[in-house]
């Protein structure tokens, strides 16, 4: 059979983004998305390495797997397909993509560090003196990321208001989204090398939304001075379809000028960003546009630096850009940016919003350029907020 791709769908040839799907009485395994179609890889190229649930043991293979498996896919698609190998994206189960191995959040965009600064740490200059020296991050917990669609319960945790005398325990007040791109490591690299930024297209397999959901009460008494712990860690959602950096050749743009140079370890003939356009739904309604094409730090830079200490990576390895934010305010990737620590309420359908109340919804697309003047999508990262749990006695 042929499958049949609608006019003007964001997952025609130019993406093929791969996901784990599942049907009634077969386990997850690995598809890739063509339309509004799932082709089974198992079926559709006879290879095991596809007949797992998770894409960790393709990714190891290699880029030039890579390369030859999109290849033949493309014929495949361009052609006709066996009927066995093609489910109706509607009649399957998503499951979470990759079996996440270490994750770790970065902190790329000069905009949201810089307005965080001024909101968190308002009588210090808003740019810390190392941020534009390197890539700043921080480790976070890998087995609380979660595929999209999985409900985030409201954390409970302690937190001290400035104007409060004493921190109190309590469900989170300030309950808020970052909405970044994740990296997805699928060659990974042995404990005491590092990986250079020319390294970057041969170990890193492809990308997907991230929402780092984040308790910015608990956050802000918490993180002195380690940083991040329990105001992040609670839950981390990413979107199902994995777009490989193959898709994403058209998008790449020069990153903004980096001024100081960086050092030499961080350098790259042109250091190159990615000119995809994000968009955040708050029950629905757009909020925000978060361009990545503005984020500082490159994702070449961001993998050099995190191994540069000779700390091995895995396949598997995600590591997140930071909330991406542009310099408009209807483009700041986080709610906390976006109300300006929710002293300035955004209008959600006709409703005046600023941190995350039970029931809401949110959800994070993204489109990219390709080649002949199509564009991609990554689908999306979305989550709706229940209420925090009792705590047991
Ligand atoms: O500036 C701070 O203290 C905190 C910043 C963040 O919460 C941001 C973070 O998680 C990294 C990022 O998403 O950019
Ligand atoms: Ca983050
Ligand atoms: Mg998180």
């Amino acid at each position: 059979m042929k499958i049949e791709i609608p006019e003007g769908s964001l997952f025609g040839t130019a993406n093929l983004p791969y996901g784990v799907f599942s049907t009634p009485g077969t386990p997850p395994r690995v598809g890739v998305r063509v339309g509004d179609s799932v082709l089974d890889l198992t079926v559709a190229l006879g290879d095991e390495v596809f007949d797992h649930g998770s894409l960790n043991p393709f990714m190891a293979q290699g880029y030039d797997r890579w390369v030859e498996v999109r290849r033949r896919i493309t014929e495949l698609v361009g052609g006709d397909v066996p009927e066995n190998a093609v489910h109706n994206l509607a009649d399957v189960t998503l499951h979470l993509p990759v079996e996440v191995a270490d994750y770790v959040d970065f902190y790329a965009s000069e905009h949201h560090a810089s307005n965080l600064g001024r909101l968190f740490r308002p009588d210090a200059e808003p740019l810390m003196p190392n941020w534009k020296h390197l890539p700043v991050g921080y480790h976070g917990r890998a087995g609380t990321v979660v595929l999209s669609g999985t409900d985030i319960v409201r954390p409970r945790g302690q937190r001290k208001a400035p104007d409060e005398a004493a921190p109190s325990f309590g469900e989170c007040r300030r309950l808020d989204i970052e909405a970044e791109l994740g990296f997805i490591v699928g060659v990974g690299s042995p404990l005491g090398s590092a990986v250079s930024t020319e390294d970057f297209s041969r170990c890193v397999f492809g990308s997907v939304l991230v929402n780092d959901w984040s308790a910015r009460d608990i956050q802000a008494w918490e993180y002195v001075p380690l940083g991040p712990f329990l105001g992040k860690s609670f839950a981390t959602s990413i979107s199902a379809w994995v777009v490989p950096l193959l898709a994403l050749e058209e998008a790449r743009v020069a990153t903004p000028v980096q001024d100081p140079e960086p050092l030499p370890y961080l350098k790259e003939s042109q250091p190159w960003g990615l000119d995809i356009e994000l968009s955040v739904a708050w029950n629905g309604h757009e909020v925000t546009r978060p361009p990545y094409r503005e984020m500082y730090w490159s994702p070449a830079q961001m993998l050099a630096h995190m191994t540069v200490n000779g700390a091995s990576s895995r396949t598997g390895d995600l590591y997140a850009s930071g909330t991406i934010s542009g310099p408009e305010k209807n483009q700041r990737g986080a709610f906390i940016e976006l109300t300006w620590g929710g002293r300035e309420p955004v209008l959600v359908g006709g409703e005046e919003r600023t941190f995350l109340q039970d029931g809401d919804e949110v959800s994070i697309s993204a489109t990219a350029p390709a080649a002949g003047g199509a564009r991609i999508g990554f689908g999306e990262v979305k989550g709706k907020i229940l209420p925090a749990t009792t705590p047991k006695p």
